[in-house]
């Protein structure tokens, strides 16, 4: 039988009493393929009820409850709240049916993914179709959901009461797709597989560049030329992201979410794909309007040529693409639907890139109210333990100091204990979920 055992562990912990393998056994002990299979088969076979007990002092008890068949136990977990922490507010992100994102970003390794994923786990056991989407090129929600979902195409999760789906948008069938388009047509066909996202006048801008080469081949010797092949990937591959954002909005495939959940890139590269839309508009902008001033100027040449057609159909183009890069923009930064969750661990330095990337937010008018601050040691970690003593005095200064910076002391703060199990698998996303989303 599984029961409370977490004032022997020095860490949050899933712990068992007698010979049956605890959850946290389990998945130290078992493959994600397993585990995968445990949680299927609680979810499917047996009704599991989550429950929150406010408890003495700074614990708080989450209890999972199994109520019928062979596994009939309960698994209890204690957790800390420090004084400092907010309530999330999760009644209010649920509440409405309208479309909602969620979009959670900050420094690499902070447990970006495991936040995104809970919260959309959250939201699906709440009664809404949820899709969680990774724009990381590196993306870890295969890991932390135990399963693959690598295809880049929608996945479903299978466990949650209402349907949830995942995608990480794959960077090599995109890089693909764009060498197949360029191998089809003779170098054009980069043109063509842009120009179906809306993004062909960009190419006819990039064709000169050779993109499609130097991604294949790069020039042996040339670092240069690989530092700008790189550069020219990535900013394809935010195009890409784009565009399936804009598909996330007028395809009739994603209709049926109403919370989609992002699970975002570290801190510079999501930054740079939130500018995209707005430093487009401006570019084209001013490319249309050079277009005109040449227009104007030249028109009487250009119609004895008779390239009047395609100068205005390249016109067209461009404006559409504007068009599409207004409304990520305004998707980006509208508050009724959008907000950008920063996640945080309690060391200086992750503090000050947070404090930066909200000061990069605000800029960019992206909706930012909550900041969790992850893998924060409990209180209970220190009792005989000193190395966790001196970190946890370490991490309480570092949220002494995220209390007093400008910048994020307004954000609501939740905070996440460091637990002593991997976050892998629907159980512990779960259970994360339950202390991080009240
Ligand atoms: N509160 C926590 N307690 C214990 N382990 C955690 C916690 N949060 C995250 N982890 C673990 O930390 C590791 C990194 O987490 P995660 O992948 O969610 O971070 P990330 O910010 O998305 O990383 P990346 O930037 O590399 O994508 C994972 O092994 C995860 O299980």
């Amino acid at each position: 039988m599984l029961q409370l055992l977490s004032s022997s562990s020095c860490l949050p912990s899933i712990s068992s009493s007698s010979s049956s393998p605890s959850l946290h056994e389990f998945t130290k002990t078992n493959s994600m393929a397993e585990l995968g299979l445990l949680s299927h088969s609680l979810k499917t076979h047996y009704p599991i009820s989550l429950f929150t007990t406010p408890a003495a002092f700074n614990f708080r008890f989450h209890s999972l409850s199994i109520t019928r068949g062979p596994f009939r136990h309960s698994i209890q977990v204690k957790a800390v709240a420090t004084p400092a922490e907010s309530v999330a507010g999760f009644d209010q992100m649920v509440s409405s049916t309208q479309r909602k994102y969620y979009m959670l970003g900050g420094k690499g390794g902070v447990g970006k993914t495991s936040c995104a994923a809970s919260l959309a786990v959250k939201f699906a056991n709440n009664g809404h179709p949820t899709l969680v989407v990774s724009t990381d090129p590196a993306h870890s929600l295969s890991d932390s959901f135990a399963q693959d979902l690598t295809g880049g195409t929608l996945v479903p999760v299978e466990g949650p009461d209402s349907p949830l789906f995942a995608l990480e948008i794959n960077p090599e069938k995109a890089r693909e797709e764009f060498r197949s388009a360029n191998q089809k047509n003779g170098g054009t066909g980069v043109k063509d597989f842009m120009d179906g996202m809306g993004l062909g006048v960009l190419a006819d801008q990039l064709g000169e560049l050779k993109l499609g080469e130097l991604l294949d081949t790069p020039p042996p010797g040339l670092d240069e030329a690989i530092a700008i092949s790189k550069a020219r990937w990535s900013c394809f591959f935010k195009f890409y992201v784009l565009d399936m954002v804009i598909q996330f909005l007028e395809s009739q495939e994603y209709n049926m979410f109403t919370r989609i959940v992002f699970d975002t890139a570290p801190t510079g590269h999501t930054l740079r794909l939130l500018s995209l839309p707005d430093f487009l508009d401006a570019s084209i902008g001013k490319i249309l309007k050079l277009k005109q001033k040449i227009a104007s100027a030249t028109s009487a040449i250009k119609s004895v040529f008779g390239q009047e057609e395609t100068k205005n159909d390249s016109a067209d183009k461009l404006e559409r693409l504007r068009e599409r890069m207004i409304k990520v923009r305004e998707l980006f930064r509208n508050t009724d639907s959008t907000e950008f969750v920063i996640v945080t661990i309690p060391t200086v330095m992750a503090i000050s890139e947070s404090s930066r990337l909200h000061a990069s937010l605000k800029k960019e008018n992206v909706p930012v109210k909550r900041l969790i601050v992850n893998q924060v040691l409990p209180a209970s970690a220190t009792d005989h333990c000193k190395f966790c003593a001196m970190k946890r005095k370490d991490q309480m200064r570092a949220l002494e100091m995220l209390q007093n910076d400008p910048e994020l002391s307004s954000l609501t703060l939740i905070q996440a204990p460091l637990v002593d199990v991997e976050i892998r698998g629907l159980p512990a996303l779960i259970f994360l979920g339950d202390i991080i989303w009240k």
